[in-house]
């Protein structure tokens, strides 16, 4: 696809787009959260960049909209479908079904939307959505106890390039792998020359390290699954709420994520811990060992009786020697079971290994002093071991989780595509079952082999506008029928507008390629839709011209159009009006347009008009305590009693009046 040629993208935006890993797809599909992770683009923007792909494939002209209201009505649709999505991306996707005029585009909407209706939209699957969003790219992976070495330039760049985790470092010979090992717990040596070198500390010969970076720094494809974390956990929730196929092994990557934290270090592994939990007790214990010692000591040194003679006690002092002499002289062996104490304390107390103790037991030293002090050098040294048998430990673990986890990164984006798209098809579903829908049957105008095209038009049975701001049981289900053009007449708030509203929407959902608020629909394939609000109060001669030039051009071009005007008359004085009407239903018709023009002016127009035009009734069929009791089904071929002519006749009808009488005569 040459992205240049989408609508709306220029060779900045293309540019960005092509950065992304399958733009192809990503545009194909609407997938707007992935469109979004290209450099500089909003989710609105990958939204309308979507839109764009679309129409191009689908050789779609645009401009189905053709008015402010029709727009104002896809806006409303669209708001009311986006109001039952979980996430965010959601929304933006359901941003990418617009009503377009193309056969093949509606039809692969349609496909999508009927699998959608399967879709049961239980409270623990909408739960489980809440956690789940796009995926996010891992940052910078940063790893300071690891290096790599090598003794050439060459290679230096090469793998500054390939492993950019990773610290690089140059050295002369195996006397400088050596000092690195001392400032590193493992270093990578990238130079063949160095097999079979034996150095001090964790020094790895690796000439293939460049070629398996996912080996040498398992961090990375880590990086991802731990950043992504509880989006994963999420959409496995998802998955198994909803039952759905999984584009992975659940269970498998359920149990990688558990031994991932969120910072990317391997959880759940008791060896791990216990090193862990050494090295940050190490101070604490080694102080509590020494009390343990010191106490033991104080105790035993209370509880003796030492005698000494006057002349040992006198070389002593002659000697200077201090309490400790006398400590090895007299309680030599309290002293042993008081270090021995310690040393034990120790070892338990962090849990140490068999090479651990030996280390451990030597920060207590075997010549008495008081009070016992530990060896920090010994303890330093403790130190350094468990930290390196803790970097061999968790570096073992991440390599093996991370493959585990790594053929596992298409799979998991899949399972977060597939529970996002869930989302969108169960805001389908869950509008449809909101407004009562169903799909409608599109007709290709080219299909129709009686009659032509305009003899479709729509038809609608048990319609309910999704555009009335009342509860579905409030709304009294409408029919409405027409195929070319036909004038609405009806009562004062009998439901003329809102028939409009309800037949526009209807054809904007069916043309979005969705289910439509109704018992059962079937409507032609239309061009455009030109919806025309109600004008407020009369216009002044500017507007008005350029009012009339609209309707105009609306008049020439007309075939494959659906004209939805409402109350025009009210933009000029009533016989002015009913001329202009005439004239353009005229247009539409030669045209062969489908058209609805909502008016009080009906039977004037009717008369104005040089062809037999359809008019429609709106009836009351009668007033219940002063209330209009009203049919909103629009009656065929019939124009309907106007409010003033229905209390008239009531009057005339409960009243024996001669004026009555008359009066009643005038509207016949
Ligand atoms: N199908 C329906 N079911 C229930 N109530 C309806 C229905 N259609 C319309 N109404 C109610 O009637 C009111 C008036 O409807 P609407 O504005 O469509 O009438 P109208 O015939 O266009 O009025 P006007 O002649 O004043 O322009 C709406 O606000 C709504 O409350």
């Amino acid at each position: 696809m040459d992205l240049e040629s989408i609508p709306g993208v220029g060779e900045k935006t293309a540019r960005a787009l092509s950065e992304l890993d399958d733009p192809e797809r990503a545009l194909r599909t609407g997938d707007v959260a992935t469109i979004a992770t290209a450099p500089g683009i909003s989710q609105g923007r990958a939204a309308r960049i979507a839109r764009g792909a679309i129409r191009l494939e689908h050789d779609d002209p645009g401009g189905f909209l053709a008015t402010d209201r029709a727009r104002e009505v896809y806006r409303t649709v669209r708001s009311l479908l986006e109001a039952r999505t979980v996430t965010d991306y959601a929304a933006q996707r359901l941003a990418t079904i617009y009503p377009s005029p193309c056969r093949s585009r509606i039809a692969e909407v349609q496909a999508f939307a009927c699998e959608a209706l399967e879709r049961d939209p239980d409270p623990d699957v909408l739960a489980a959505l809440e956690g789940v969003a796009p995926l996010r790219e891992p940052g910078d992976v940063r790893v300071r106890e690891r290096c790599l070495a090598t003794t050439d330039a060459e290679r230096y760049s090469e793998a500054r390039e390939a492993i950019p985790e990773l610290s690089v470092e140059i050295v002369e010979d195996a006397q400088g792998l050596a000092e690195l090992a001392r400032g590193y717990s493992t270093v990578i040596a990238l130079d063949e020359s160095f097999a079979g070198v034996t150095l001090d500390g964790d020094v790895q010969v690796r000439p293939d390290a460049l070629e398996t970076p996912a080996e040498v720094v398992p961090e990375r494809p880590l990086a991802f699954f731990a950043r992504n974390r509880d989006r994963l956990q999420a959409a496995i929730a998802v998955h198994r709420a909803a039952d759905l196929e999984a584009a992975c092994d659940l269970a498998a990557l359920e149990d990688g994520l558990s031994r991932l934290t969120e910072d990317g270090t391997v959880a759940g592994d008791d060896e791990l811990d216990r090193l862990t939990t050494a090295i940050d007790d190490l101070d604490a214990t080694a102080s509590a060992a020494e009390s343990v010692a010191n106490d033991h000591l104080r105790e035993a040194i209370r509880e003796q009786d030492v005698t000494i003679e006057g002349s040992d006690l006198l070389s002593l002092v002659e000697r200077g020697a201090g309490v400790d002499s006398l400590l090895s002289r007299e309680l030599a062996d309290e002293y042993a079971r008081a270090v021995a104490a310690a040393r034990d304390h120790l070892v338990d107390a962090l849990d140490l290994d068999q090479g651990e103790s030996e280390i451990a037991r030597r920060a207590f030293s075997d010549e008495p002093t008081f009070p016992v002090e530990r060896d920090e050098d010994v303890i330093g040294r403790l130190r350094e071991e468990l930290t390196a048998a803790k970097e061999r430990r968790a570096g073992r673990l991440k390599r093996d989780l991370a493959a585990d986890l790594a053929d596992r990164r298409e799979g998991a984006r899949r399972l977060v595509r597939d529970a996002l798209e869930l989302d969108v098809e169960l805001a389908i579903a869950r509008f449809a079952d909101d407004f009562a829908c169903t799909m409608p049957t599109v007709v290709e105008p080219s299909d129709v082999e009686d009659g032509t095209a305009a003899d479709v038009g729509f038809a609608i049975e048990g319609g309910r506008s999704p555009v009335l701001d009342e509860p579905l049981e409030r709304i009294d289900p409408v029919d409405y029928e027409v195929s070319g053009v036909a004038l609405l007449s009806g009562v004062n708030s009998g439901g003329k507008t809102s028939t409009l509203d309800l037949v526009a929407s209807v054809v904007v959902l069916a043309h979005m390629g969705l289910p439509v608020p109704a018992e059962r629909v079937r409507l032609r394939r239309f061009d455009d839709l030109h919806y025309h609000a109600k004008t407020q109060g009369t216009l002044d001669a500017g507007a008005f011209e350029s009012t009339v030039r609209e309707f105009a051009d609306l008049a020439q071009g007309g075939e494959g159009s659906l004209v939805l005007v409402d109350e025009l008359e009210s933009i000029t004085e009533p016989g002015a009006s009913a001329r202009i009407i005439a004239g353009i239903l005229e247009a539409l018709s030669e045209n062969g347009a489908t058209a609805v023009f909502v008016s009080h002016l009906a039977d004037e127009i009717r008369e104005m008009a040089d062809f037999d035009v359809t008019v429609d009734g709106i009836e009351a069929v009668g007033l219940v305590d002063g209330e209009l009791e009203v049919n909103r089904s629009p009656v065929k071929d019939h124009l309907a009693r106007s409010t003033p002519e229905l209390i008239v006749e009531k009057l005339a009808g409960e009243h024996d009046s001669a004026f009555y009488g008359a009066l009643l005569e005038k509207f016949e």
